[in-house]
């Protein structure tokens, strides 16, 4: 692995400067200052309980920044509701399934794609195949490859396959930056290799991704750049030969091998 300090691309997208949060009288993140550039991939690591996934709700808008700025292309972002970001092109998967098992792979695509589109929820109307939603959500599950599963209900998907789902349902709100937290989480060791596959074209089609991830060997062969979390400070951020070889994020995985 080449071992460069320089990353090829600079324009911001998504900037941190001193971003807190406090809850229950902790500070869980402690004043992260982080630049996410246009187009990259960026994997977020860090121990067990660091403070990853409170970042991206921060990010999110999930969660209130209690301090700091949040800023997407130089506008300051950090007082938005979730759906605003989502409006301004900040898409995001949870740890945890947010699917409708009862509906098939479209019908769940579909809800997402007439959401963004500024529809009505529409359960009971049966979607015809060329109105917007419905060619918007085929394509996105088309893209995923779940193209021909469209007509299965959901509950029958094996969990590689939800989790590609989940990310063409975040597809279909037209995401500039992608927000994945820990994707391949409770997937089988056979189909994390399909849906990392799924990851990396998704982001090869010139969108941002930030992925929690704790699987090293991922995040060291599709990353741009690694940022390290720890105790929720920044510990580095940098591209992925000079974070392995950084004492200090060796030391906060205790000697574990990276
Ligand atoms: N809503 C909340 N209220 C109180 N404490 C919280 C809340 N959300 C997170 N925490 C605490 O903040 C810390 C960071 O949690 P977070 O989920 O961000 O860590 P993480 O790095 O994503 O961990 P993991 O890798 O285990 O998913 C943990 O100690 C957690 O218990």
């Amino acid at each position: 692995m080449t071992i460069e300090s320089v990353p090829a691309r600079s324009t911001s997208v998504l900037s941190t400067e001193g971003l807190r949060w406090r809850v229950g009288g902790f500070e869980i993140i402690r004043g992260i200052d982080l630049d996410i550039h246009d187009g990259e991939f960026l994997s977020v690591i860090g121990p067990n309980g660091a403070g990853k996934s409170s970042l991206i709700n921060l990010l999110s808008g999930v969660h209130t920044a209690s301090d700091g700025r949040i800023t997407m292309h130089g506008e300051d972002i950090t007082g938005l509701r979730p759906a605003d970001r989502t409006r301004r092109g900040i898409g995001r998967t949870f740890q945890t399934s947010s699917l409708f098992p009862g509906l098939t792979v479209l019908e769940n695509a579909r809800l997402a794609a007439q959401a963004a589109l500024g529809g009505s929820l529409d359960l009971v109307r049966r979607p015809k195949r060329n109105d917007l939603a419905t060619t918007t959500a085929l394509d996105r599950i088309t893209e995923v490859g779940l193209g021909d599963r469209a007509d299965q209900p959901v509950t029958d998907l094996p969990h590689g396959d939800k989790r590609k789902l989940e990310i063409a349902i975040v597809l279909c709100t037209e995401p500039k930056v992608l927000l994945l937290d820990e994707p391949t989480a409770g997937v089988s060791a056979e189909e994390v290799g399909p849906l990392v596959d799924v990851v990396r074209e998704v982001h090869g089609r010139g969108r941002t991704v930030v992925m929690v991830e704790h699987r090293m060997e991922i995040v060291l062969d599709v990353s741009d750049r690694i940022a390290v979390v720890h105790r929720g400070e920044l510990l580095a951020c940098d591209v992925p030969g000079v974070v392995v070889a950084d004492e200090r994020v060796r030391d906060a995985y205790l000697g574990a091998e990276l």
